[in-house]
């Protein structure tokens, strides 16, 4: 498919309406396809959604005049072709892959969007050299044949990451992508992270946890009960004082080298 090369994100008056209450409420925003964003906000603020609607899950509850929901240029997707386009690991694209298959294989059903092989999916000798191509660059070569419900939290990410990356993607996108991992697995993803980052794969990290942060980041927008609450840059959103206005309490940035820890106070 041709890679769509313009905006990632165009959202004008973009609202989500479930049992009569605005989970997503009038967002307006722009992401080009050439910055590293860090979507950031408490539970329930809406980040899911927001993800939900980037990946073609669901619309906006309006498409009046003014509503604008494109994606990579486009108003209308086929959802296939939108996930080719836009990579994306999520913990619940990881449950899916509670399954027997190899490392290797789930690398694979990145090219056809699916859980593993199926037969009428045809593998290509191309395929199969780039999938071990990105199993070596996410770094975990010796696990490619172990079956993928067998590896850990970390393992697993890893592999899910270098699936989403065989399509090549311009934009990555990973939700929540420490989630459950101990502090030295979350580093080493960290690292990969700006490995991808610096391959030159654009990064759409959506977190609660300041600690995700890698230094490439360097445009923040913060969700707050469904409505952007700021965006911006690093030095001017990504502060103690927004963060506390954010989370409704006192907290405490430290940022050091470009990563980051919040406590409470
Ligand atoms: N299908 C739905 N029907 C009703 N309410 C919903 C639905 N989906 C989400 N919500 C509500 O919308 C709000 C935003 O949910 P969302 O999952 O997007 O938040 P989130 O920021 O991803 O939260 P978390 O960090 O806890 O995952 C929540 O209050 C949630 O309960």
């Amino acid at each position: 498919m041709e890679k769509i090369d313009k905006q990632f994100i165009e959202f004008r008056n973009v609202s989500v309406l479930r049992q009569d209450r605005f989970i997503l409420n009038d967002v307006n925003l722009s992401i080009a396809s050439d910055e590293n964003v860090a979507v950031i906000g408490p539970n329930g603020s809406g980040k899911s959604t927001f993800i939900k609607l980037i990946t073609g899950n669901i619309y906006p509850s309006y498409t009046g005049d003014n509503t604008l929901c494109r994606l990579f240029g486009r108003d209308k997707w086929n959802i296939s072709d939108l996930r080719q386009s836009l990579g994306i690991v999520t913990s619940e694209l990881q449950n899916k892959f509670q399954t027997d298959i190899t490392g290797f294989e789930t690398v694979l059903s990145g090219f056809f969007s699916s859980v593993g092989i199926a037969k009428n999916h045809t593998v290509t000798l191309q395929m199969e050299e780039k999938a071990r191509k990105m199993i070596e660059f996410l770094e975990v070569s010796r696990l490619k044949q172990h079956s993928i419900d067998t590896m850990s939290s970390g393992e697993a990410r890893r592999f899910l990451i270098a699936r989403a990356l065989v399509n090549e993607p311009k934009v990555l996108v990973l939700d929540e992508p420490s989630n459950s991992l101990d502090i030295a697995s979350a580093a080493k993803l960290h690292a990969v992270m700006r490995k991808i980052a610096a391959a030159g794969t654009k990064i759409i990290l959506v977190t609660h946890l300041a600690s995700d942060i890698i230094p490439e980041i360097n445009r923040f927008i913060f969700f707050k009960d469904g409505k952007v609450f700021a965006d911006g840059e690093r030095a001017k959103v990504f502060t103690s004082e927004k963060l506390s206005q954010l989370f409704d309490m006192d907290v405490e940035l430290t940022q050091k080298n470009g990563f980051c820890w919040l406590n409470g106070k």
